[in-house]
């Protein structure tokens, strides 16, 4: 995948958003969501994030003023069409079936249409590798632990070379390294494909060391967006997880959030 010559655009106004009884998003307008930037959606359990995201992915039914891909509205645009330019990783994967690890990304790669065995394979081969896994290619999905099976997810969403991935806490079941590698990826990805990520995220540490845009979700409505050091400050925390913490730099410079307290209301 090339480089694109200018950064694809997202801009999304006016985003509600109904599941049964509950209004989870409610009138929610973003920054304008670039491509290149590796974007950190924040909040606590039940504020909207995996609403947020399958909305932007036409996976429920929401409503908003303006969801433009550039200049292309993604409502409109037929459920596969969409897909291949918005890819959603979700939160839990569904059950596998008996493939090796190189079968299933090469099936999801061949389920966006005819590509030649050859080609397919170095994509295939290429994803593994950035990804750190080409060990587990030849092992079956239904072998793999949790963390495996969440790496091959995040593999074959890769291979689709979308031109916006959506990751649902993708580090969910990951050790710390590769926790730290697959961030590490995604910002190269983002800065040198020109791919938008935003990635949900429940430790505010990697989103302060990798993120360069945070949005902050509080109950299905914008808190804050900017940098991750404007976004992720003691009031911001108070209000939002009802914490009492402190952002502190590091001896090597990253900054970091310690709790203090629980705020009692
Ligand atoms: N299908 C549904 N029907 C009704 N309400 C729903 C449905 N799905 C989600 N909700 C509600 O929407 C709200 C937001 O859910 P969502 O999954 O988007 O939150 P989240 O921020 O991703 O949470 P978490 O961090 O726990 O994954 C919650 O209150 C949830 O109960």
């Amino acid at each position: 995948m090339a480089a694109l010559s200018s950064p694809v655009q997202l801009r999304i106004t006016g985003l509600s958003c109904t599941l049964g009884r509950n209004r989870v998003l409610n009138d929610l307008t973003l920054p304008v969501l670039q491509g290149g930037q590796l974007v950190a959606l924040l909040g606590r359990n039940g504020s909207g994030k995996s609403t947020l995201l399958r909305s932007i992915a036409g996976l429920v039914p929401a409503h908003a003023q303006t969801m433009l891909l550039d200049d292309q509205s993604l409502s409109p645009l037929a459920p596969r069409i969409r897909a291949e330019k918005v890819r959603y990783l979700p939160q839990s994967l569904p059950e596998f079936v008996h493939l090796t690890v190189i079968e299933a990304v090469l099936v999801a790669l061949k389920a966006r249409g005819p590509i030649s065995t050859a080609i397919a394979m170095q994509k295939v081969t290429a994803v593994l590798q950035d990804l750190d896994i080409e060990h587990l290619g030849a092992c079956f999905l239904d072998e793999l632990s949790g963390g495996q099976k969440q790496m091959v997810g995040l593999a074959q969403a890769l291979v689709h070379e979308p031109t916006v991935l959506l990751l649902d806490e993708p580090l969910a079941s990951l050790d710390l390294n590769y926790q730290h590698h697959v961030m590490q990826m995604l910002a190269e990805l983002a800065a040198t494909r020109g791919l938008l990520i935003v990635i949900v995220l429940h430790d505010l540490n990697i989103a302060l060391r990798y993120a360069n845009l945070a949005l902050l979700l509080h109950k299905g409505a914008l808190l804050a967006s900017g940098e991750p050091l404007a976004v992720i400050t003691p009031p911001h925390l108070a209000e939002a997880f009802l914490i009492q913490a402190r952002v502190e730099r590091c001896s090597l410079g990253h900054s970091n959030v310690f709790v203090d307290d629980l705020i009692q209301l």
